[in-house]
């Protein structure tokens, strides 16, 4: 656990992904009176994904296409902005963004700023400046690559990965040199074991992750080469054990039946060593992913007694339903229990690892299957759960939703949408959208729950002042009792929440807690305008299951920054 001095430098605050602040000025007896600090328009009005950093005295805000970074500075009153930096991306990028123009924000590391363009370059800033110290092009537009996610800084390495997984694009994470951006390595998802950077200290735990070039050999011939597998997600750090994790994103094209086989190394989890990309186990959460169940949310480091003994684990609430518990130095799962309600398969076989489904629910050519549960997003898309050392409970924000699925035939043409199947979405049993979930790992099941109207695609933050805050679509920013998950403070926003929250300790000592607003993503882009051209998804996707958020919302692009009133206790 990172010592708290009061800045945010990485995307979840530390390596192992906790989004815990160890401030406790705000508590649940005073948290009734927080107000507004100050706001900040980013002045693009899509979904506001991005992470707010903040490290010397400096907030550091990206936002959506063009990705403007934008430095305000903390020290003046209504924390003015102190520089910005356009890169000036390629504007036909916006074209194959599968899900709204989006950015999950920068990373801050020895006085730089490293962040990426929808456009395939990662750039780095001089955090005092906001000057240009290097820029690396890493993928190609006409492709279908596109880059959205938070990069991680590691050992002077910054690891950024690819999108395009529904555009029939070759998944990849890199590692570029901090001082120079030079490419110092690349693990391909999916081909050969040289191009996946598997050598002789691969030892998976599960018999299905070994052999030879299972990269190629688990798909037609090919089909590895346009299979999706991309790294848009979350990476974590175990800095004693020296291995990086992060997941792979589903296969393409969705249709399942053009590309039989278990499609390696897409939908699962790889651990590998930063120095030089080589892996050291894989685990599949879905094998030949038939739901589009991407395997790129966070895995959240904790150790924690399992069964008596204490253990190393990582914690990873997935697309297809299930919450696992894996042994992190070997990638043994240890429980996998679902954590909403699902139709498409009936748990894990923790013998072999293997997912097994419920083979009534696979699509089929020329039929209508109904009630696949999770949907598409899955039991829970890229909203980052968070993790209270305090409470020993993982906040998991996300979504109660199900399906009906048709397929078509999905041809490759580089650059467009690559997919062959449509789905019309709606809400699982119980009639809401969302849910916000206060996991327990040890007990492998639930503390408490919240049901929101809305999916919950904000991010969760945890204080050691025992609170946990997310945001909701219709613009609700709440504050919830750790241990109770007691509603104790909501404020209204002008957008709907899906930024990620974060706390810091400005200048005056004082705690503050900040979040953007702006509705978007692909839950909500509907309302900001991007969901029927660019749905990747074909037909509306999301759109038909979010009509009534037009009315409960609209389109935003401000940062709020709360605090208490000076000299409250
Ligand atoms: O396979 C991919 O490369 C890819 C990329 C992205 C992205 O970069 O935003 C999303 C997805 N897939 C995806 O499946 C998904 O549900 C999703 C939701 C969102 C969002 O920002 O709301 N992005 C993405
Ligand atoms: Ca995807």
């Amino acid at each position: 656990q990172t010592p708290d001095d009061g800045t945010w430098t990485m995307a979840a605050r530390n390596f192992e992904g906790h989004r815990f602040s160890g401030l406790d000025q705000v508590t649940p007896g005073n948290v009734a009176q927080l107000k507004v600090a100050f706001t900040f328009d980013t002045g693009v009005p899509k979904g506001q994904e991005s992470i707010t950093l903040v490290a010397d005295n400096t907030m550091f805000i990206v936002g959506p296409f063009p990705n403007v970074l934008f430095a305000l500075d903390l020290t003046k009153p209504g924390a003015p902005l102190k520089w910005k930096f356009d890169p000036k991306p390629d504007a036909s990028s916006q074209g194959v963004a599968c899900c709204d123009l989006v950015n999950r924000g920068a990373a801050y590391a020895d006085g730089r700023v490293f962040f990426n363009t929808l456009d395939n370059q990662t750039l780095a800033v001089d955090a005092k400046t906001g000057a240009e110290l290097w820029r690396a092009k890493l993928g190609d537009i006409k492709l279908g690559e596109s880059m959205t996610m938070a990069p991680l800084v590691v050992k002077n390495k910054v690891l950024v990965g690819n999108s395009g997984g529904e555009f029939g694009v070759r998944g990849w994470l890199a590692a570029l040199d901090a001082a120079t951006g030079k490419v110092l390595w690349r693990a391909y998802s999916t081909g050969p074991d040289k191009d996946v950077l598997i050598g002789p200290n691969f030892k998976p735990y599960y018999a299905s992750d070994r052999g030879a070039d299972l990269g190629v050999k688990t798909w037609p011939p090919d089909a590895w080469k346009i299979g999706g597998g991309t790294v848009w997600g979350w990476l974590t750090y175990d800095p004693v054990l020296d291995l990086l994790y992060y997941g792979t994103a589903n296969p393409g094209p969705w249709n399942p039946e053009q590309r039989p086989g278990d499609n390696k190394w897409t939908s699962g989890i790889f651990a590998r060593k930063p120095d030089t990309g080589e892996a050291v186990w894989f685990y599949q959460f879905s094998p030949h992913d038939l739901h589009d169940y991407d395997g790129v949310n966070e895995n959240v480091l904790v150790d924690t007694p399992i069964a008596g003994a204490n253990r190393k684990v990582l914690l990873h609430p997935d697309r297809n339903g299930y919450m696992y518990v894996i042994d992190r130095a070997t990638g043994q799962v240890l429980s996998a229990n679902p954590f909403v309600h699902v139709t498409t398969s009936s748990g894990v076989d923790l013998s072999t690892g293997a997912l097994r489904y419920n083979p009534q629910k696979d699509p089929r050519a020329g039929e209508t299957v109904r009630s696949i549960c999770p949907a598409s997003p899955g039991a829970k898309d890229w909203q980052p759960s968070a993790w209270s050392p305090r409470t020993k409970l993982l906040y998991v924000p996300h979504q109660n939703l199900c399906q009906d699925t048709v397929t078509g035939t999905a041809s490759y043409i580089a650059g467009t949408p690559y997919v062959g199947l449509e789905q019309k979405i709606y809400a699982g049993p119980g009639g809401h959208r969302g849910l916000f979930t206060a996991w327990d790992p040890v007990a492998g099941k639930k503390a408490w729950q919240v049901e929101e109207h809305f999916p919950v695609w904000s991010g969760a933050l945890a204080t050691a002042g025992d609170l946990v805050f997310y945001g909701t679509m219709d613009g609700w920013f709440k504050a919830l009792d750790a241990r109770s998950g007691k509603l104790l403070w909501r404020f209204k926003t002008d957008s709907g929440i899906i930024g990620q929250p974060m706390s810091y300790r400005g200048p005056d000592g004082r705690q503050y807690i900040a979040v953007m607003a702006g509705v978007g993503g692909w839950a909500g882009a509907v309302v900001s305008g991007s969901m029927d051209t660019r749905d990747a998804t074909g037909a509306s996707g999301f759109a038909n299951a979010m009509r009534d958020l037009q009315a409960a919302t609209k389109a935003g692009s401000k940062l709020y920054v709360f605090a208490l009133p000076e000299g409250t206790r």
